[in-house]
């Protein structure tokens, strides 16, 4: 059977643009975009055709206009259509552009020329079905705390980094190109350390630099034989909460951590599961509707 693409069409009110990523993240899907179309927002989605049926499609859809009706906006328009692979490919690229990010980063889409007269970081990316362009808020204040974390005069540019649900590998290579020493990255999804890999050999950085591997936590620990100076993760919530307990097996009395994928309304769970397991919230840096933990282990 051919390789087929449902391709998501949802036009919404700009407000409600987060619900529709969560919603359609947790729906499975991969390579989510978004754009501007007048007063409204077009979010795109893409999911392999056998993860789902036509009646599921349905129940996204009353979903997702329920979620407008109960917060008062008007409901979204959803459309869906099968695409071939190649098309998913085509479709996709043609809404993702370079990215500033932060004072450092340029996010440079792979098929795009370098460019020559930026002086920012320039971290190339392909990342294919895996989650990580940099074009969602949660990413963009990941990058943001590793620039605060590993700028310039930081005593962290020895750092060991874990990065544990690492997508297309964007945090772990960002965390290089500022400097730190290694990075230990990890996703549960075949498909994201397959990306990784080939976006770590995108940016020419070596294998010993970042260790890809798929796992989770109890991956990093059997690589490692001391703490890392540093975690960064950007999932959801209620995965965060699960993977807290486990992180203390990688942490040490100095280790930073950088957690992400947290909805505004899911903070205090997190912070109390922090606060539980020894770790205490230096700040929570907000962007739109998501939140980002810097915190350290007390
Ligand atoms: C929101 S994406 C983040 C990707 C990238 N790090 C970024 O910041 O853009 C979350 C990633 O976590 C992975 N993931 C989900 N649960 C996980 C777990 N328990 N352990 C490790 N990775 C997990 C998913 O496969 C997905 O690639």
């Amino acid at each position: 059977m051919a390789n087929n693409w449902w391709e998501i069409q949802v036009l919404c009110e700009p407000a409600l643009e987060d619900l529709v990523f969560l919603r359609l993240e947790s729906f499975g899907c991969q390579g989510t975009a978004s754009q501007t179309k007048g007063s409204s927002c077009l979010v795109l989605a893409y999911l392999p055709q056998e993860k789902a049926q036509l009646l599921d499609l349905s129940a996204l859809s009353l979903l997702l206009r329920q979620d407008a009706l109960c917060m008062s906006f008007q409901a979204p328009v959803i459309k869906w259509s099968l695409i071939e692979e190649e098309d998913w490919g085509v479709n996709w690229r043609k809404h993702w552009h370079p990215q500033k990010i932060g004072d450092r980063f340029l996010i440079n889409p792979a098929w795009l020329p370098i460019p020559t007269d930026s002086d920012r970081l320039i971290l190339r990316l392909d990342p294919g079905v895996a989650f990580g362009t940099g074009d969602h808020p949660t990413t963009e204040l990941c990058l943001e705390a590793l620039e605060m974390r590993l700028g310039d005069d930081s005593e962290q540019q020895n750092a060991v980094i874990a990065d544990i649900g690492c997508g297309s590998g964007i945090l772990s290579i960002g965390a290089i190109l500022l400097g730190a020493h290694r990075a230990i990255a990890v996703d549960t999804d075949p498909l994201a350390v397959r990306a990784a890999r080939e976006n770590r050999e995108l940016n020419k950085i070596a294998k010993e630099q970042i260790t890809i591997q798929q796992g989770s936590v109890l991956q990093v620990k059997e690589l490692i034989d001391q703490p890392v100076n540093g975690i960064v993760c950007n999932i959801l919530a209620e995965v965060i909460i699960d993977l807290i307990p486990e992180m203390n097996a990688i942490a040490g009395p100095e280790t930073w951590g950088i957690f992400s994928g947290i909805l505004l309304d899911q903070a205090k769970p997190v912070a109390d599961t922090l606060e539980q397991h020894g770790w205490i919230v230096a700040a929570l840096w907000r962007r739109q509707d998501w939140c980002c933990f810097n915190v350290r282990h007390a």
